[in-house]
This record gives structure tokens, C-alpha cells and sequence, in this order.
């Protein structure tokens, strides 16, 4: 027996469990046994052996769980045993204690019975509504209520870090199942500001008006009963319960609390966001999911009911009603000092996961877009059995294995919030160094997440698709292969029994030759196990390296998309701006050519006021003025005439006589002015 991968249970995020369902199916060979143990004892190892008519691999292998649950395990059995009533308690914080986040999430081929285990069928309560019993029976002398004091929902609304929609789960009925006459009411309540409470007749069913197709709570399964289980909680603290449902389809998260009853509703149905938020910058949330504040397991059940309703089914061939997505059911428990309530609320989630069943394409005779659904589902399985089998591997702590989480929606979810330290950096994958198993963290961190994954399993159904899901899951394998005695080596055994001493015929005896060739079968029968080994881990090399390249042919396409996406977005981006940018720079050039026709025209008025300046005239002379202006002239010929006169008489006397002639000729009285 090789034992050649070790224990990870130091290291695991997850306690593993494997459940084992009873199967009917006639003439089906069993390829699974479970080890025997001590009486009292839960098994924790199973061996599986290919069937008959597999040629090509000879080797058995085992698998080593923290428990083995059998056939004939009970609900009850499960609940207990997996240890879930500690995680509430964790996440219930007793004793003024800081709460711890708990996951439980089942894992299985599909019809192996993963929603038996979760969800139940008609007759018995499944692990969830088993939690919600202890949870409420545990805490419901201290839930707050909401109905009778608005600050509550207020308070509980603003100390909510993920954007969400928080309403009371009266409301949420009233909205899902009412008549219409209170969704004005109730839709109010979908905003960030408190509303009248509604009364519970909508719970216990005695409104009339509604319910056509509200589940009712009789119809619900009772058995198996949990009166005795209780967890202890806080005394000092006020407690509320939040519940929110999503999942996972298509590696896209839908809200199950939004009904999409309506056709226009299915075809607007919007993906939300897991991202760090205002309030919650260092942790990732799913981010507008709409809560409800259940303060009674009858409520919370309804509410569980509304979102199975709304979680995506359909036929396909392996399963008549299989699981064509990831569902994720989560159950807040905030609380905060009775005494001093205008403290806020600190939270602490109990996440329970259906994941959606592995199949193989071919086997379930899928077609069109339930087999891209069955692509998408086995792809983030397979995501998540990496990031599974690589802590299988981690058996060298001093060389850290990385957790590659975010290569989808899934493993996002599952696994970004268990290593606070390296999400709030912002990593892409997760080192396990900084598992807070591994490390003494930081006093103000939040507790490690406690989180049990649970296996389920047909021994009698598909042999390959079940052995993958042990080999990545399971804490521990070993591969041996059985020594079937040759025919060679019993010959020579009988040969070697019957030369025995005293029988011999008094030749000598061939016995060391003999023994030569028995040493030479032994060898050869050891080398012909080590190949079986070898071929078998081979075998497994292959798969792996074809799921490697496989998931990195993912990647690769999915890095393109992305960059064609960013591409486009950019060049979106790029051309709106550039928009923008020749928008405003027309814009600028017309407001500058408008301020230089204004200058000029500015100019132009003040050269045209200039020229007027220029031509500008005297005002027009007046009457006085001309008559002064005239007399000054008559002045000045006078003068002039005086002059010319004088000159005259000094010059020649026939110019004197001329003068004298002129003379006499004015004496008869035609003269000039003045002459007597
Ligand atoms: N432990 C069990 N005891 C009795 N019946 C079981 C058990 N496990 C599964 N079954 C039955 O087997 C059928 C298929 O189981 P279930 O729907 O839980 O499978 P599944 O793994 O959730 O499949 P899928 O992934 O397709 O949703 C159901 O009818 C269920 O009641």
C-alpha cells in the first residue's frame, strides 16, 4: 500500500464529510466500500474498486474523510455529526463573544443526493431548515422586534454594509404574495427609510386576499424534530435575523428573493455584483441583494420557500428535477448590548450551499442551452476541485500553495472571504500561508470561517464521475493494487511443496534454482504492481494536465473577452470623449470667433466716432458775427484805400491833376463814402 498523499486536515478550509445514499438500482454493481470500524464509531475511510468490465485501471483506491455516513444515516444523524449546531454557536457569538461566519456546502454528482442533504424532500427537514429550528429556538427570546419599533429596521438598515434592500418579512410576503392593495406600503419598505410595520395575519395565513400561491407552512415537513438541540447565545445581546438567497447560474449571481413570475421580469433579471463597498472596503460582498429581517422560524421558512420557488430548475437527462445552479442560502444572525442600543449591529453569516450537480454532458443527454448550463456548471466545479485538490497537495507548508479563487463566480464566493487578510490586499489567488489556521492573526480580525463541506455519493451509480469528485475532495488517498498470485508462481509453489526433504528421488534437488525463480516471480509480480501504480497515476497525471489545459483554454478565452470587452469599452470611451473634446472645442472656436466679430465691430465704431471727430464743423456763424465779421473787412479796405491814396499823391502832378479832375467830378455830387 503506497501512501502517497498525506493528511491535509491541518490545513483544510473544509471539515470533509461523505454521505453515502441508498440506491435502488437494480443490477448495478457497487464500486464503494466503506473500512469497518469500532463499534460506536463513525467510519473514516472507503476504498473503491473500478467495476468488472473496466479494463484499464486495476489499482483500488482509498479515501479518508473526517466522517463516513452510510445508507442508513439519518437527517439527524447528519446534523448533528457534521457539527453543525457548533457552527450556529459560533455564529450566534455567545458570551459577549465575537461571532463566527460558518459555511456548510454539499458537493456531489448530480442525483447523489446533495438537496436530500440540504433541503430535505416532502417528508423530512433537510440540514437548513434544521439550523433555522436551533437558530430561532436557541435566540428567540432575544429577537428584537421589528414590528413594533421602526428605529430597529432603521438602525438594522444603515448598519448594513452591502447595499442592500432590507424590508421586515411580512412586508416581503405582502409584496410576493398580495393582492396588490398593500405593495404600495410594502414597496416602501424597500428603501433605506423605516416603515409601518404590517401586522402577521400574512404569516399565519389569515389574510384572505392573498396566498393563492404563498407555500403554506402545514405542507411543510416537521420530522425530524430538534426540541433538544439548543446553542448557547449571548444574554446580553439583542438579536435580528437577516435572511438573503441568491445563486449562481451561468457564473452570474441572480437575487432569489426578486420574483421573476413575470416574463418582463425573467428578461431584466440582473446579475449583482461580489465586491468591497463603501462600508465594507476590506471584505467582499454580493452587493443589492434584498434582505428580509425573519423574526420567527415560521417566517424564515416561507422566505427559504419564496426563494426555492424562484431557483432556477429543469429536467435533464440524469435527473428529472436537477439543480441547474449554485444556490446560496444565507442566514445574518446581527446582534448588538441589550443596554446600549446606539451601538450598531455587528454581523456573522451561516452560508449554506446547494451546489449544482456534477455530470457528464454526453451521459445527461443534454442539449442546446442546458448543455452550455451543464458546461458552465462543470467548469466551476472544476475550479473548485482545484482550488480543493491543491490544499490536498499542500503537504510542504514552507512552500505555500496558492488558491487560484477568482478564476470564477463560485469559488469567488466560497472562498475570498476565508482569507480576510488576502482579499483585503486584493490578490488574485490565496496563499495558505495566510489561512488563519496557519497564522496568529491580527486581534481585530474577524474569526476564521468554519466550514464543512459534505460529499455525497451513489456506490452504485456513475464509477468515473464519482471517483473524480473523492479523489479531489477526499483529505487524504492512497492508491494499492491487489496481488493476484500468477500462475507461474503457483506452479512453482507446488513444485517447491512437493521437493520437500526426505521426498527427495536422490538426484540433486533443483531448490536453489527454484528459489532463484521464485525471487524473479516476486520481483516481477512487485515491478508488475509498481506499473499498476504508476499506470494509474499516469492516468490521473493526464486527466489533470487535460483539466489544466482545458482550464487554461478558459482562461485564455476568458482574458480575450475581457480584453475585447475593455478593448470596446475604451474605444467607447475613447470616441465619447473625443465627442466631447471636438464638441467644446467647436463651441470655444465659435464663442472665439463671436468675441472677434464684437472686437471688430467695436473697432470699427470706434474709428467711425474718430472720423466724426475729425469732420467735425463750426457751428453755423450768426447774424452779429457776420455783421462784425463785414465790418472788420469794411474796416480794413478803408484802410486799404487810405493807403492806396496817400501813395498816389505823393507820386506825379498829372496824377495830381487827375486827382484834382476826380475831384470836381464828385463835387457833382456822384463821390465815394465819406467824400464831402
Ligand atoms: N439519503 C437519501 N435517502 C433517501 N433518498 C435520497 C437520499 N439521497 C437522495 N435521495 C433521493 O434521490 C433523489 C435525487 O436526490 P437529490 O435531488 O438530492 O440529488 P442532487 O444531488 O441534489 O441532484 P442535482 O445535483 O441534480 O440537484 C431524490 O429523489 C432524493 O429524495
Amino acid at each position: 500500500m503506497t501512501g502517497d498523499y498525506p493528511s491535509r486536515s491541518n490545513a483544510a478550509l473544509f471539515d470533509v464529510y461523505l454521505r453515502l445514499r441508498p440506491s435502488y438500482t437494480p443490477g448495478a454493481e457497487r464500486f464503494l466500500d466503506v473500512e469497518a470500524t469500532q463499534e460506536g464509531d463513525y467510519p473514516t475511510h472507503i476504498t473503491i474498486k473500478p467495476p468488472a468490465n473496466d479494463h484499464r485501471k486495476r489499482a483500488i483506491e482509498k479515501f479518508e474523510f473526517t466522517k463516513v455516513f452510510q445508507e442508513d444515516a439519518a437527517q439527524l444523524d447528519l446534523f448533528q455529526s457534521t457539527g453543525v449546531p457548533e457552527i450556529i454557536e459560533g455564529v450566534v457569538g455567545k458570551d459577549r463573544g465575537q461571532g463566527r461566519d460558518g459555511l456548510l456546502a454539499t458537493l456531489g454528482v448530480t442525483g447523489s443526493g446533495k438537496s436530500h442533504t440540504i433541503l430535505g424532500s416532502k417528508t423530512q427537514r433537510g440540514l437548513t431548515q434544521l439550523s433555522l429550528d436551533v437558530l430561532f429556538q436557541s435566540i428567540q427570546s432575544r429577537i428584537v422586534d421589528t414590528s413594533k419599533d421602526d428605529d430597529v429596521l432603521q438602525s438594522l438598515t444603515v448598519s448594513d454594509v452591502s447595499e442592500a434592500q432590507m424590508m421586515t418579512a411580512s412586508n416581503f410576503l405582502e409584496l410576493t404574495y398580495g393582492d396588490g392593495t398593500a405593495s404600495t406600503r410594502a414597496s416602501r419598505a424597500t428603501s433605506r427609510a423605516a416603515t409601518p410595520m404590517m401586522d402577521m395575519s400574512f404569516v399565519s395565513g389569515a389574510g384572505a386576499n392573498m396566498r393563492k400561491h404563498m407555500p403554506r407552512l402545514s405542507t411543510l415537513p416537521q420530522y425530524p424534530e430538534v426540541q433538544d438541540i439548543q446553542v448557547d447565545c449571548d444574554t446580553s445581546s439583542q438579536y435580528a435575523v437577516v435572511i438573503s438567497m441568491y445563486e449562481v447560474y451561468n457564473d452570474r449571481i441572480f437575487d432569489l428573493l426578486i420574483s421573476s413570475s413575470s416574463k418582463s421580469a425573467i428578461q431584466k433579471r440582473r446579475g449583482l455584483l461580489f465586491k468591497s463597498t463603501e462600508l465594507s472596503p476590506d471584505r467582499k460582498v454580493v452587493a443589492g441583494l434584498r434582505k428580509i429581517i425573519c423574526s420567527s422560524l415560521e417566517e424564515a421558512l416561507l422566505v427559504l420557500e419564496t426563494g426555492l420557488v424562484e431557483r432556477r430548475v429543469a429536467g435533464t437527462g440524469s435527473n428529472a428535477v436537477s439543480s441547474r445552479s449554485h444556490g446560496f442560502f444565507c442566514v445574518e444572525v446581527r446582534k448588538r448590548p441589550e443596554r446600549s442600543i446606539s451601538c450598531t449591529w455587528k454581523s456573522s453569516s451561516f452560508t449554506i450551499v446547494d451546489l449544482a450537480g456534477s455530470e457528464r454532458a454526453r451521459s445527461a443527454k443534454t442539449t442546446g442551452s442546458t448543455l452550455a448550463e451543464a458546461g458552465k456548471i462543470n467548469e466551476s466545479l472544476m475550479y473548485l476541485g482545484q482550488c480543493m485538490q491543491l490544499q490536498s497537495d499542500n503537504s510542504d507548508l514552507s512552500k505555500p500553495s496558492i488558491v487560484p479563487f477568482r478564476q470564477c463566480k463560485l469559488t469567488e464566493l466560497l472562498f475570498s472571504n476565508s482569507f480576510p487578510s488576502s482579499s483585503a490586499s486584493g490578490n488574485t489567488a490565496l496563499s495558505l500561508r495566510n489561512h488563519p489556521h496557519l497564522t496568529n492573526g491580527s486581534s481585530d480580525r474577524r474569526n476564521p470561517q468554519k466550514s464543512v463541506m459534505v460529499v455525497t455519493a451513489d456506490p452504485l451509480g456513475d464509477f468515473n464521475a464519482t471517483s473524480q469528485i473523492l479523489r479531489y475532495s477526499a483529505l487524504a488517498r492512497e492508491v494499492t493494487v491487489p496481488r493476484v498470485p500468477s500462475v507461474t508462481s503457483s506452479i512453482i509453489a507446488g513444485a517447491h511443496g512437493a521437493s520437500v526433504p526426505g521426498k527427495a528421488s536422490g538426484r540433486s534437488s533443483p531448490t536453489a534454482s527454484s528459489e532463484d525463480l521464485e525471487a524473479a516471480l516476486a520481483e516481477i509480480g512487485r515491478l508488475r504492481a509498481e506499473l499498476d501504480i504508476v499506470s494509474v497515476r499516469y492516468d490521473e497525471e493526464v486527466r489533470r494536465r487535460r483539466e489544466a489545459e482545458a482550464s487554461w483554454s478558459a482562461a485564455t478565452e476568458r482574458c480575450e473577452m475581457i480584453e475585447n470587452e475593455v478593448r470596446d469599452e475604451m474605444w467607447g470611451e475613447f470616441e465619447a470623449r473625443l465627442e466631447m473634446e471636438t464638441r467644446r472645442w467647436r463651441a470655444a472656436a465659435e464663442e472665439e470667433s463671436e468675441r472677434n466679430d464684437q472686437r471688430m465691430d467695436q473697432k470699427l465704431d470706434i474709428l467711425a466716432r474718430g472720423i466724426e471727430v475729425q469732420v467735425y464743423e463750426d457751428p453755423a456763424a450768426t447774424e452779429d458775427d457776420k455783421v462784425r465779421e463785414l465790418e472788420d473787412e469794411n474796416e480794413r479796405l478803408k484802410r486799404k484805400v487810405e493807403e492806396l491814396s496817400r501813395e498816389k499823391g505823393l507820386r506825379s502832378p498829372s496824377k495830381k491833376m487827375r486827382v484834382l479832375k476826380t475831384r470836381k467830378w464828385e463835387g457833382s455830387g456822384i463821390g465815394f463814402e465819406g467824400s464831402p
